[in-house]
C-alpha cells in the first residue's frame, strides 16, 4: 500500500534536502510523516509550532574522536557520537551502540524513534542515541574496557542525571555500562545515576537486562488477547541471539510458546520441537563468550542452517530482534509463507518499507519497535527514579510495573490505531507518540 501523498511528498523533499544520503534516518522519518502530518495539519497549534519538522532536527549532535591503546601498544582511533534529539518531555534518554555499521544516519534514526517510544511509556524521558563505529568483535576484554573508558572521557561532559542518561544497545551490555560508569564517576568525582543498565551493586534496577525481551512478550500477550488468542502452543520465530532475542525467548517459553528459531549474521538455529530453557541459556553464553552457535550440543534438538534466515520455518508469530532493516521484501515473503499471522518488532526498525508493504498486503498484524520494545527504556526510567529517590524495587515490583506499562502502551496505541478490521499498530504508535510530544513542544513558544 503506497501511503505517500502530496503532504508527505513536500515534507520529505525538504527533509531529504537537509539530510541527503542519510537513508536510515529518512526511512524512519517518512514512516512517521505518513501517519502524523494530517494530525499536525488538523491542529493549528501543532501546525504553527511545526512540530514534526522540529523533531527532524536534533537539538544537537556531538561528534568526538576516541583514542585508545590496543594490546600491542598501538594507538587506535574511532569516532563517537551522541545525538540529543529532543528533551521536550524529559532528560535525553537512549542507548549506546558499539558497531562498525554505526553512522550519523543510523544514530539519528534511532534517536528519532526513541523520542516517540519514550513518549509512549508515559515516563518523563526525552530521546537520544549514541555510540561508535568501534568493532568489539576482534578485541580482547581489556581492549573493550580501554575503549569504553576513552569513549566516556569524551562523552562525560555532555551527560548527567537531569541532562542525558545513556544506556546499552548493540554490543553494550551490563559489563560495558560498568566500565562506562566507572570512568564517568572517576572523571566527574560524583556518584550520579547518569547511566542506566548498571549492575545492581551500584544503583542498577533489577530486571533491566531482561526488560526489553520480557516487555516485548508482554506486548504480544496484549496483541493476542485482543484477538482472543494466546501464546500457549504458538510457534514463535525469533531472529538474533543477543539480549533482546534470548530474553524474549525465555519469556515465550514461560508462556508455553514454542521458540522455533534464533539466529545471527552467519545463519539460523532451528528447533522443530522448540528451544528448551537450557538451549537458550547455551546461546546466550556462547554470545557472551564471543563464540559462534553453529555446533550446538546434540541433545538440545537444534539444527544449524548456515547462511539461512530464521523466517523459512513454520511459525505463527515472528519477532525480529536483531537489527535495522534485517527483513527485506524477500524475507517478508518468507514470513508470509511460513504461516505467521502476527509480528512484533524487538529490534528498532527491523523491516524495510517494502517488507512492511508485503506484510500489510498479507494482512499480518504488526507492532512497531517504538511500542513493542519500549520495555527496556521503561525499566531504565524506573532505574532513574530509583536512583533519584535512593529506594529500590524488588523483582516482583519491577515486573508488575513493566507489565502495567506494556499494557498501557498497548491501550494507548490501539486507541489511535484506526477503525479497520485489525488495529494499525504502526499508525497508533506514531500518532499517540506524536500527540504527547506535540502537546509539549507547542507549549514552549519559539525556542
Ligand atoms: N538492549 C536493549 O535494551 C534494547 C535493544 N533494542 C534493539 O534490539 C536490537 C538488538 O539489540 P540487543 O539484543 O541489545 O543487541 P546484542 O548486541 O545483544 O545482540 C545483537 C545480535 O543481533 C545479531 N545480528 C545483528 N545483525 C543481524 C542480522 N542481520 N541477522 C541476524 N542477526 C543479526 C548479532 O549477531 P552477530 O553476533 O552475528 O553480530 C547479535 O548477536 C537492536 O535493534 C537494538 O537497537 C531495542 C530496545 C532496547
Ligand atoms: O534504556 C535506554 O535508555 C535505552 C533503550 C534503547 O536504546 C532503546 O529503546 O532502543
Amino acid at each position: 500500500m503506497d501511503r505517500r501523498d502530496a503532504l508527505v511528498e513536500t515534507f520529505m523533499e525538504a527533509v531529504t534536502a537537509r539530510n541527503d544520503g542519510q537513508d536510515e534516518f529518512l526511512q524512519a522519518v517518512e514512516e512517521v510523516a505518513e501517519d502524523v502530518l494530517t494530525v499536525e495539519k488538523a491542529n493549528s497549534g501543532f501546525a504553527e509550532a511545526r512540530v514534526l519538522e522540529r523533531l527532524t532536527e536534533p537539538d544537537r549532535m556531538i561528534q568526538f574522536r576516541v583514542v585508545w591503546e590496543d594490546d600491542e601498544g598501538r594507538t587506535r582511533i574511532n569516532r563517537g557520537w551522541r545525538v540529543q534529539m529532543s528533551n521536550a518531555i524529559g532528560p535525553y534518554k537512549g542507548g549506546l551502540r558499539f558497531h562498525p555499521s554505526v553512522t550519523p544516519s543510523v544514530l539519528k534514526f534511532l534517536a528519532f524513534e526513541q523520542c516517540f517510544k519514550n513518549a509512549l511509556t508515559g515516563l518523563p524521558l526525552g530521546g537520544a542515541k549514541g555510540g561508535s563505529d568501534f568493532d568489539p568483535s576482534d578485541c580482547s576484554e581489556a581492549e573493550i574496557m580501554r575503549f569504553s573508558q576513552a569513549f566516556m572521557a569524551e562523552l562525560a561532559p555532555h551527560i548527567g542525571p537531569d541532562l542525558d542518561v545513556p544506556a546499552g544497545d548493540i554490543n553494550v551490555g551490563q559489563r560495558e555500562i560498568g566500565w562506562l560508569f566507572g570512568a564517568y564517576k572517576r572523571q566527574k568525582g560524583v556518584f550520579h545515576g547518569a547511566l542506566t543498565g548498571k549492575g545492581p551493586a551500584f544503583g542498577g534496577s533489577v530486571m533491566r537486562t531482561e526488560a526489553t525481551g520480557y516487555g516485548l512478550v508482554y506486548f504480544v500477550d496484549c496483541m493476542m488477547a485482543a484477538q482472543d488468542r494466546a501464546l500457549e502452543g504458538a510457534r514463535v520465530a525469533i531472529s538474533g541471539k543477543g539480549n533482546v532475542s534470548t530474553h524474549a525467548a525465555d519469556k515465550v517459553i514461560d508462556r508455553g510458546g514454542i521458540v522455533v528459531t534464533l539466529s545471527d549474521t552467519s545463519g539460523t538455529l532451528h528447533a522443530p520441537d522448540g528451544f528448551s530453557r537450557d538451549a537458550v541459556a547455551w546461546v546466550r553464553e556462547r554470545k557472551a563468550a564471543g563464540e559462534d552457535i553453529a555446533e550446538p550440543p546434540r541433545d538440545y534438538g537444534l539444527t544449524w542452517h548456515d547462511g539461512a534466515l530464521p523466517w523459512g520455518f513454520e511459525a505463527d508469530v515472528a519477532l525480529p530482534c536483531a537489527t535495522q532493516n534485517e527483513m527485506d521484501e524477500d524475507a517478508a515473503k518468507m514470513v508470509v509463507d511460513s504461516g505467521v499471522t502476527l509480528l512484533a518488532e524487538g529490534a528498532n526498525m527491523p523491516l524495510t518499507a517494502k517488507a512492511i508493504a508485503v506484510l500489510d498486503k498479507a494482512g499480518i498484524v504488526q507492532a512497531p519497535g517504538k511500542a513493542a520494545n519500549a520495555g527496556g527504556v521503561a525499566v531504565s526510567g524506573l532505574e532513574m527514579s530509583q536512583n533519584a529517590h535512593g529506594r529500590f524495587l524488588d523483582a516482583d515490583q519491577v515486573d508488575k510495573a513493566l507489565h502495567g506499562i506494556m499494557a498501557d502502551i498497548h491501550a494507548t496505541v490501539t486507541s489511535e490505531a484506526g477503525t479497520g478490521e485489525t488495529p494499525d499498530y504502526r499508525r497508533g504508535a506514531n500518532v499517540a507518540g506524536y500527540r504527547h510530544l506535540a502537546r509539549a513542544i507547542s507549549s514552549f513558544g519559539i525556542v
